[in-house]
This record gives structure tokens, C-alpha cells and sequence, in this order.
């Protein structure tokens, strides 16, 4: 098998830093500066400087019927082990193994993992007859909400296979000694147990009301996005795939996606880029289901809901504002739309755009990630103010909940979800308790968009609705 390549970086300051990790996950930190290799020690590239010591080696090639690969839903190819998934209605792309890997964190995360990918596409030798957005060399990507805490991760698989318009290819990255990987069984988790994590639901709701009160001073905020986790205990070692495929059989319209350990379905589009192609759907302003209340009239009160309206209207700007200085064109529909899920019912606004290439060439996915990155979906208006406002007042770590989530590919295509309705796999198999058995253990995270007129109590029962998504598909329900 080809040894991964290993990243090793460090950019200057505490505030902005690059770890290297290789895909055995031994972290590397080094002083100097960006510089890549495999098993070279930190330190032995000039600062500024990345390199391979080996260029990247991706063979795409379509799969044809009779080949299970071909045959099998895609999900259903992962083997056990860490998986890599961006699959939304059976379409869409798994990936596993680790060719490479970049762990950034910091204000300027999105710049760097963006030049490092850039470089190792350029230096790839490339063989790609099947030309389709999603093949030849891809990066599964997760970024950290916060320029501070939480680190970001592109991981690029030893072997991708992807689904497009009816067509089924596998990617190898490397030797591709993975490929013949056999999936082992899915393992369910066993037992599962809740209780509070970094903020728990009583906490939560007296941040709402905090917010609440804070917005209805003179000056006050506009819209804050607030949240909480909450911890999962299962019996059995959690095999991530089981994760998966309930949620891809309740949730089949949302993308359900896998990324170092950060686990879910999004009904959200923060951006897809397909050639100059733009497109992002947003998605803020809630209800959820309630005894006598059919669905027709529960998407009724919610187009009629001036608060949900008001709390919409913020996340569909935020977008359209910073997505358009980089468009030639840009569609943004004035009313909101209503996306039906089983759990909740969300107005949505799909917004279109033709990317400018006045200088020769577009921004990339990442960089236009960085500039729309966060929404009034899941940060606030005025952004800056409610970002500072969601880490004073909920006091825990976000990591790459509500971060961009999906995929790139060599060629400037990919596909960033937000991540919500997830989890993070904080540990797959940890010790275990009075039996001595192993069991996983997983922060659950959901959030709500609060203005100055919400009530505390509705939004802590929007949050329980929006955690049912990953509980049920961790209690097995598919
Ligand atoms: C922040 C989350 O949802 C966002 C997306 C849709 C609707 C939202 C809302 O109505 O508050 C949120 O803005 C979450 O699910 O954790």
C-alpha cells in the first residue's frame, strides 16, 4: 500500500496553525513551515513552501453491471473502519482509506486547505476517462464552525466510488491495495444512554433566554443561531456505518455524510460548484410536527409566521450578499419556499449563480466557502457580533458543527454541505464500564435560530426535534 502522504505544517502564529497528521493519525507539529512529505520528520521544508515527496497517482474508470460495486447501493461498499460518505437519494460519493490528509485550524483554515489542495492536484498524475464532477482525485472536507477552537480536516481517500447521472466509477488514489477491501458486517451500537454534554438542554434554554433579553436592548442583535449537544453512550464499539445507513433510509432527500469522525444527514446546501455553476440552498425557520396538525396546515403557519419569516430572511441574505460579488448572475427567489422532512418542516430559499471568471479563472468552492461561511443559518446578523455572542453565551465548543461539510474534486467541483442534524464520534470504541466492554461514545448537536421575540421554552423543544434525526438512526430506526 502506498505510504500516505504526510502533511507537515505549521504557519507562524498561535492564532493560525496546520498540524500534520499522516493517515495513521500520528500528529506531527512542527515550528517551520508548510511542508509535506511522508515519514519526514517536522521541519525539513523551508516555511511557505509545500511538497510532496510523491506526486498523488488517481485511475478512475466507470463500473459496469455484474461488478458489485456496481450493483450494490453505494453505502453499502464501505468496509468497517473510518468511513468517508456524500450520498443524497443513492447518488453521490463513499470513500475509504487515507492518501492523504490536512488538519488546519485557525481565521484562515479555508485559505490553506485550499492552497494545499490546489497543490496536490496540480502535481497529481491523473487518469480520468470518466470526466464526471466527483471523479479523479477528491478531498472529503469538514471545516471548524469557529476560527477558534476546533480543527478542520481534508482527507483524501485511497478509493472513492462515486454516482452520477446513472453512472457508477471507482477512483483508486495510490496502489489502490484498498480496493479490494470486503465489507465486514455492520455492527449495531447495542444500548444507547443520553445525558448532558458541553450544555445541557436547561442550560440552553437560559442562553435563549439571555439572547432574548441581550436583542431586546436598544442596539441589540438581529438573529443569533444558538446550540447544544447532547452525549451518547452506546454498549457496544460504534460502527459508523450503521449511522449511516438509517439515516440515508429515513432522510433519503438530505446528504448524508461521513468526515473524520463527524457524522449526519444535512437538509442544507451551504454551496455546490459544478464548473462555473453555482448553487446553494438555505434553509432557517422551523415547525415541527404536532398532534391534529396536518402537514398542509403546519406549512401554512410557517409561511405565515412573521418570526420564521424574519429569522429566514437574515440566513437567504447573508447568502445572496456575499455569494454575489463573485457571480456574474445570481438568483435569489423573494419568497421562501417549504422543504417537508420527517422531523421538521423548514422554509428554504434555492439561490443560483454563474461564477465570474474576469480574471482568467473563478474563486474555488473553498474560497467561496470562506466568504459565505457562516450563514444567518447558524451564526447571526450582524455575523461578527453573533458569533461572539453564540461563544460567550453557549460556553462550548462547536468543532465542525454547523461548519462546511462534502467534497471536492481536481477540477474545481465539489459540494459543501452545513453540518447539522450530526454528531461527532468522539470516540468509536471507548473503555469500557462495569461489563469491561467497549462502547462509543458521540456529541449530538442541534441549534436554533433565535430573534427578539422567541420563547425560550419553543426553542428547546425545536432543538429536541432537530436531534431525532441521528438519536432515531442511532436507536436503529431506518
Ligand atoms: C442550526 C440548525 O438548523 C438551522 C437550519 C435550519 C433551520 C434553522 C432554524 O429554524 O433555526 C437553523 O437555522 C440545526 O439544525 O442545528
Amino acid at each position: 500500500m502506498l505510504d500516505p502522504v504526510t502533511e507537515s505544517a505549521a504557519f507562524g502564529t498561535a492564532a493560525s496553525l496546520a498540524t500534520v497528521t499522516d493517515c495513521k493519525c500520528r500528529a506531527l507539529a512542527t515550528p517551520h513551515g508548510f511542508g509535506v512529505g511522508h515519514h519526514f520528520g517536522p521541519g525539513a521544508y523551508p516555511p511557505g513552501v509545500a511538497t510532496t515527496s510523491r506526486p498523488l497517482v488517481a485511475r478512475s474508470r466507470r463500473l459496469e453491471p455484474g461488478d458489485p460495486r456496481h450493483d450494490r447501493p453505494l453505502l453499502e461498499l464501505l468496509p468497517g473502519g473510518s468511513a468517508l460518505s456524500w450520498v443524497r437519494d443513492g447518488a453521490g460519493l463513499v470513500g475509504w482509506g487515507c492518501a492523504a490528509r490536512l488538519e488546519v485550524s485557525g481565521p484562515d483554515r479555508f485559505e490553506r486547505a485550499d492552497a494545499w489542495w490546489q497543490q496536490l492536484c496540480e502535481r497529481a498524475e491523473v487518469v480520468d476517462p470518466v470526466g464526471l464532477p466527483g471523479s479523479g482525485p477528491v478531498a472529503f472536507a469538514s471545516m471548524a464552525f469557529a476560527d477558534h477552537p476546533g480543527h478542520s480536516a481534508l482527507v483524501v481517500p485511497e478509493v472513492v466510488v462515486g454516482e452520477r447521472d446513472g453512472v457508477r466509477w471507482i477512483t483508486t488514489i495510490g496502489d489502490g491495495a484498498a480496493e479490494a477491501d470486503e465489507p465486514e458486517p455492520v455492527r449495531p451500537p447495542g444500548f444507547v444512554s443520553y445525558g448532558d454534554g458541553q450544555l445541557s438542554a436547561t442550560g440552553y434554554r437560559q442562553a435563549v433566554a439571555e439572547a432574548v433579553g441581550r436583542m431586546q436592548e436598544p442596539g441589540g442583535l438581529a438573529k443569533v443561531v444558538l446550540a447544544h449537544d447532547l452525549l451518547a453512550t452506546t454498549s457496544e464499539p460504534l460502527d459508523m456505518r450503521f449511522l449511516l445507513h438509517n439515516l440515508a433510509a429515513r432522510y433519503p432527500s438530505c446528504w448524508t455524510f461521513a468526515v473524520d469522525g463527524l457524522v449526519g444527514a444535512t437538509p442544507e446546501l451551504l454551496l455546490e460548484r459544478t464548473g462555473y455553476e453555482v448553487r446553494s440552498r438555505v434553509l432557517a425557520g422551523t415547525i415541527w410536527p404536532r398532534e391534529g396538525h396536518s402537514t398542509e396546515q403546519l406549512a401554512a403557519e410557517l409561511l405565515s409566521s412573521e418570526k420564521n419569516r424574519h429569522e429566514h430572511a437574515y440566513a437567504a441574505e447573508s447568502l445572496a450578499v456575499r455569494l454575489r460579488p463573485f457571480c456574474s448572475d445570481l438568483v435569489a427567489p423573494d419568497e421562501p419556499e417549504v422543504l417537508q422532512l420527517r422531523n421538521v418542516l423548514h422554509l428554504a430559499t434555492n439561490v443560483e449563480g454563474k461564477l465570474s471568471d474576469a480574471d482568467g479563472r473563478a474563486a474555488t468552492l473553498l474560497r467561496l466557502a470562506a466568504a459565505v461561511h457562516p450563514t444567518a443559518a447558524v451564526g447571526g446578523t450582524p455575523t461578527e457580533d453573533a458569533v461572539r455572542l453564540i461563544s460567550e453565551l453557549e460556553g462550548m465548543d462547536r468543532g465542525r458543527y454547523a461548519g462546511p461539510v462534502g467534497w471536492l474534486d481536481g477540477s474545481g467541483n465539489g459540494e459543501l454541505g452545513v453540518a447539522i442534524r450530526c454528531a461527532q464520534v468522539e470516540d468509536a470504541a471507548a473503555p469500557g464500564g462495569e461489563t469491561g466492554r467497549s462502547g462509543g461514545k458521540l456529541r449530538l448537536f442541534a441549534g436554533c435560530g433565535i430573534v427578539p421575540d422567541s420563547d425560550p421554552d419553543l426553542e428547546v423543544a425545536e432543538a429536541e426535534a432537530k436531534l431525532l434525526p441521528v438519536r432515531e438512526a442511532l436507536e436503529g430506526l431506518h
